[in-house]
């Protein structure tokens, strides 16, 4: 048992601890960025970064992953790391590689598990996303590539869809603010559809922490910030790891 906590711990822990990707010098952003991929796949025994630019990225998702990026802290040549409030985070496919699972999970089940939103293997079918985080003025910015399985009304986005990738980024956020925590409140309104393939902006803004309780708004706009398509508020409750393992 305290194996396994420590596990999890250390898994939250990480969220923290990133660092931006190092861009080669003769390459525009995006075609480094495309090939870090590529090299990594075939030389890193890392695991996969599913944040990184794929060929299903529409030009909008590439411009907007251009721009943000080059915000980043970047490393020098001396390992320092430049001063800027913009850290992209990365994302795998299990939500924490290593948790062993509560009582209530088989050792099937949790070695099959999966991020829900990073379980569909062809690039661009479903969730397509990067999540940027602003340190100093604590918000986070998801740039989103809605993909064909996402379908909810003809053509376009389905709701509960976009109530996952609002839980993901503000669930996120949360945790890289308060450390191991849980939604427990998620409140919606949908103002306007999101067309399925288009790129949209997922913007996450701290409100208040009292105690245990982080408040977080969310709004998803088109990229341009000239329609609200939602809006959220969200409160998550900070939990000790142990609540995961022993199944709430
Ligand atoms: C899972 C962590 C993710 C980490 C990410 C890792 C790295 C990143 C990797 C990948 C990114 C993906 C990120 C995805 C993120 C998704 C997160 C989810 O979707 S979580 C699943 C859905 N949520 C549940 O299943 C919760 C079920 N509920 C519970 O377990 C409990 O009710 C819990 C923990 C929320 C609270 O239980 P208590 O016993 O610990 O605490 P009490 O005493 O009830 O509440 C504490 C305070 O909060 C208020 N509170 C609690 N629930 C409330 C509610 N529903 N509405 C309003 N207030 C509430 C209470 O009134 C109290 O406030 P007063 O301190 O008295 O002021």
């Amino acid at each position: 048992m305290a194996r396994m906590l420590r596990r999890l711990r250390k898994g939250f822990q990480s969220l923290t601890s990133f660092s931006a990707a190092t861009i080669q010098p003769n390459l525009s952003a995006s075609e480094s960025s495309r090939s870090e991929v590529a090299l990594l796949s075939f030389f890193s025994p890392k695991p996969r970064d599913f944040s990184l630019p794929n060929s299903s990225w529409g030009s909008e998702m590439m411009r907007l992953y251009d721009h943000y990026n080059s915000q980043c802290e970047a490393e020098t040549e001396g390992g320092q790391t430049q001063g800027s409030p913009w850290q992209r985070l990365p994302s795998y496919n299990r939500s924490l590689k290593y948790a062993p699972g509560g009582v209530y999970l088989s050792k099937i089940v949790q070695s099959k598990a999966r991020l829900f939103t990073r379980n569909i293997r062809e690039p661009g079918a479903a969730f397509e996303y990067a999540l940027f985080v602003n340190k100093g003025e604590k918000k986070c910015v998801c740039i989103f590539q809605a993909g064909w399985l996402l379908e909810g009304p003809p053509g376009h986005v389905h709701g509960g869809a976009i109530a996952t990738m609002i839980d993901t980024v503000t669930g996120t956020h949360a945790t890289f603010l308060s450390g191991p925590i849980m939604t427990a409140n998620l409140n919606i309104a949908y103002r306007s559809p999101i067309p399925l393939g288009s790129t949209v902006l997922i913007e996450s803004s701290l409100d208040t922490q009292e105690g245990r309780k982080t408040f977080i708004s969310c709004k998803v706009m088109s990229t341009d910030g000239s329609k609200l398509h939602t809006e959220a508020t969200v409160l998550f409750v900070s939990i000790n790891v142990s609540h995961l393992v022993r199944g709430g």
